[in-house]
């Protein structure tokens, strides 16, 4: 595809706002990503995160009201018709969302639908397709490839699902992927063990990722800059490590104080 690669930021987010029904949900953003950077949006429920992915995929239906601009590779995909932007969905802009068995068809074995994902993009062969399957699994731990290939979802668990939706996602290798709440419905065991593939993703690939979290502790291991959200609006943006030691906003001190309370009451239990 030709996209330009002359730019320092790979995705360039410029005064966004999402309205519906006139309501602004996501107001007056901006933030970029950097080739091969983390960024993670943290920010309470219906703080907006999600209407951000789905404004950079484009998937936010006629009923939104969008005004801004959305860059990537310096190209505008705000102003890109569909089927364009549909090329660049998968190749360039992967995702992985937080429960990846119902974002998979319950009906068709993961191999077929692994094939289905690349073959929409690439003239590839159904072989060529398990056996970069099998490299990656591998590297992710998936090491029961055939097995897992051959599987319907339903077979697998929640943990060998999201890795199968990291899988499929990496298949096509996307420059920039979003994950939405990748670990949250997994237990806490198998979240690290999620959140380590996606940080060698990261590593092999040089994969760049906006990364939707309400777990402060994952974005602390994960991402290099961080946005926090509240009410569709910045409240700080900047360095991970500076932020969560001296946020700006009195809402993004609240916001970790909540998560130590709610640690320190977990432990009392313990
Ligand atoms: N299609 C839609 N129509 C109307 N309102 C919507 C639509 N999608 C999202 N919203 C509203 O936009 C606001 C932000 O939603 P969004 O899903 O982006 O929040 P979020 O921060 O991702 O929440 P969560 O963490 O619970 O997933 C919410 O008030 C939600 O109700």
């Amino acid at each position: 595809m030709n996209v330009k690669k002359n730019e320092d930021a790979l995705l360039r987010v410029e005064k966004l706002t999402v309205c519906y029904d006139g309501e602004p949900v996501v107001q007056d953003i901006s933030f970029q990503v950097k080739k091969g950077e983390i960024l993670g949006i943290v920010g309470e429920s219906g703080s907006g995160k999600s209407t951000v992915a789905k404004a950079v995929m484009g998937l936010l239906g006629n009923r939104a009201e969008v005004a801004g601009q959305v860059w990537y590779k310096g190209e505008n995909l705000t102003a890109m018709p569909e089927k364009i932007l549909r090329k660049y969905r998968g190749p360039e802009l992967g995702m992985v969302f937080q429960d990846c068995k119902s974002a998979l068809c319950p009906m068709r074995t993961v191999g077929a639908q692994m094939y289905e994902a690349v073959s929409e993009h690439e003239k590839v062969s159904r072989a060529e397709v398990e056996n970069r399957a099998a490299v990656l699994m591998k590297k992710i731990g998936l090491t029961d490839c055939a097995r897992v290939l051959g599987s319907y979802p339903f077979e697998l668990s929640g943990g060998m699902n999201q890795r199968v939706g990291i899988c499929t996602a990496m298949l096509l290798k996307p420059d920039l992927l979003l994950a939405d709440e990748p670990t949250s419905a997994l237990d806490v065991t198998v979240q690290k063990q999620v959140v380590e593939e996606l940080l060698l993703m990261k590593k092999e690939f040089h994969t760049a990722m906006l990364l939707i979290t309400h777990n402060i502790g994952v974005v602390r291991k994960m991402a290099d800059r961080i946005l926090v959200l509240q009410n569709g609006k910045v409240m700080d943006y900047g360095d991970t490590q500076k932020i969560l030691e001296n946020p700006e906003s009195q809402y993004t001190r609240q916001l970790m104080d909540s998560v130590i309370r709610l640690k320190r009451r977990e432990n009392q239990k313990l």
